[in-house]
């Protein structure tokens, strides 16, 4: 029997695809679901035919975004989404709930708690953890510049240090965990062994993650940069580390080839990851492209001295040395040009929009609602410590202010009064929701498995709620559930997220945080 749905939305749940025997958790409540890109023309079109229309089994927040109201999602032991319908139609499920010794049940508070799609931070460097919510002074190239200054001593210092790597990376990866991130995709370090630390940790806490180990080899510290053989046997050995981890089978960690940015590696280094790239088709790559105008004249300048070639960009470079593929995440990309746009939007590689930092490096704003306007992939990361916080609640709000920052800019130098033309141009907080779920997991190619919650797809989630305390007040007499919803996105923190799942594991309220002792 397929459970009856109003609503043309989602996809009824099959009762007789369903093992009763094998669940793992049942929740019930409202449930934020997406039904795709915002600024898809076939998912507006469906929320222009649709969203109208009566529907007492959920409401339309905007395009793509849905509240299902009253379901019963349902998680196999596996971990997977085996059953998503409304309340009313999943009695067998709520009674096989109560039967089962080893399945849990959660009913959510009806106004004030929303079962969410796990956020995916795109861009997160980890070892930077330790100095997250200082050095907000500096820029980020130079000889006296943020990178040498904080940066590559941070890095550096754990080389020889690894009881402080593990407890660096122990505290990255539940902070982020308590504040929802149940996918990250982290830079780690130069070096193997703490970049193996990194891998063991996300592991051992169950965070879903993509780790790489960053590549330099020239422009950086003398004792702080590898040779480019160095480089490449130790991305080679933490890629074999990441695929042929005891713990990893059913992957939960994926590797990444992670040049830093072009002005530290050599063209001989790029080609060669370009190389392992095209050896191992299915692994990941990042980097950073066209973040600040230091950095992007300093590419062009060593270009020209390497190749003798003119103002090339850094798309147009990682896509000479085979660096962008459709596995690719370029973090930033504030002063991509339009054709640095089409080349990536060619090659299926996506960026990883970090408003925070980008206000602190950039001397730009990236235009985000344009790049996923004209097709182009993005996500979004919150590029610890270049953006001081470590929430992708921050993050996603952080798109909508710098949306609106972008939008005042352009008015104020046309000198032109705000109208509700200009206003059309924004992010709000819809959109940003989109970005910090689906569209990280479009990013990675992985919106099968990831960012949304579906049947078939892997349980990531959160539970996000207003029912303790908090920064959210909410007036029963007159808010509406998107008004409840709206003030937990916006003013939300890790005190709103009171449980978070990855494959169906429960990874928060598991470890007991506050400080980060030996
Ligand atoms: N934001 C940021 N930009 C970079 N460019 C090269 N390295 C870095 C880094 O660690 N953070």
């Amino acid at each position: 029997m397929a459970a009856e749905s109003k609503s043309p939305c989602h996809h009824p749940s099959n009762i007789e695809n369903v093992d009763l025997q094998n669940l793992r958790w049942v929740l019930q409540g409202n449930v934020a679901v997406l039904t795709g890109n915002p600024f898809d023309p076939v998912v507006q079109d469906q929320y222009d035919k649709v969203a109208s229309v009566v529907d007492e089994d959920c409401i339309w927040l905007g395009p793509g975004l849905q509240l299902l109201l009253d379901h019963v999602l349902a998680v196999s032991q596996e971990g997977k989404i085996v059953w998503l319908a409304p309340a009313r139609d999943s009695q067998s499920v709520l009674q096989s709930a109560q039967q089962l010794q080893n399945c849990h049940f959660i009913r959510l508070e009806s106004t004030l708690e929303f079962l969410c799609p796990g956020m995916i931070d795109l861009h997160i460097h980890a070892p930077q953890f330790s100095y997250t919510g200082t050095a907000t002074d500096l820029p980020l190239t130079g000889p006296d510049g943020w990178l040498e200054t904080y940066t590559f001593p941070a890095e550096r210092r754990l080389k020889n240090n690894l009881p402080l790597a593990r407890r660096v990376y122990q505290c990255v990866v539940q902070t982020t965990l308590e504040n929802g991130t149940t996918t990250a995709v982290y830079f780690g370090t130069l070096h193997l062994k703490p970049n193996q630390i990194l891998v063991d940790v996300c592991l051992e806490y169950g965070q879903r993650a993509l780790v790489g180990k960053v590549c330099m080899d020239r422009n950086a510290p003398h004792d702080y940069v590898q040779t480019l053989e160095e480089n490449i046997e130790e991305t080679r050995e933490l890629i074999h580390y990441i695929e042929h981890h005891p713990q990893n089978s059913n992957p939960l960690v994926l590797p990444l080839i992670t040049p830093r940015f072009i002005p530290t590696c050599s063209p001989e280094l790029l080609t060669a990851l370009g190389d392992i790239a095209a050896e191992h088709p299915n692994c990941h790559i990042t980097s950073h492209i066209s973040e600040s105008i230091d950095e992007v004249a300093w590419s062009k300048h060593l270009d020209e001295q390497d190749h003798g070639i003119m103002d090339r960009t850094d798309a147009a470079m990682f896509h000479s040395h085979k660096l962008l593929t459709d596995r690719c995440i370029m973090a930033h990309g504030v002063h991509l040009s339009d054709a640095d746009a089409d080349i990536l939007m060619e090659q299926g590689t996506a960026v990883a929009h970090c408003p925070l930092s980008n206000f602190f490096f950039a001397g730009g704003v990236f235009p985000c609602r344009r790049m996923m306007q004209r097709g182009n992939k993005v996500g979004l990361g919150t590029d610890v410590a270049g953006g001081y916080s470590p929430s992708m609640l921050q993050a996603a709000r952080t798109t909508v202010v710098a949306s609106q920052s972008l939008q005042a800019m352009h008015t104020q130098m046309e000198q032109q009064p705000t109208t509700n033309d200009t206003t059309e141009s924004i992010l709000d907080y819809r959109h940003a929701f989109y970005l910090a779920t689906l569209g990280g997991a479009e990013a990675l190619g992985l919106q099968h498995q990831i960012g949304n919650l579906q049947v078939g797809m892997s349980f990531d989630a959160f539970i996000l709620s207003a029912k303790g305390k908090s920064n959210i007040t909410v007036f029963p007499d007159f808010d509406s559930l998107a008004d409840v919803f709206q003030k937990l996105l916006v003013l939300g923190d890790d005190r709103n997220i009171s449980h978070v799942f990855v494959k169906g594991r429960e990874v928060k309220r598991q470890f007991q945080v506050t400080s980060c002792s030996p």
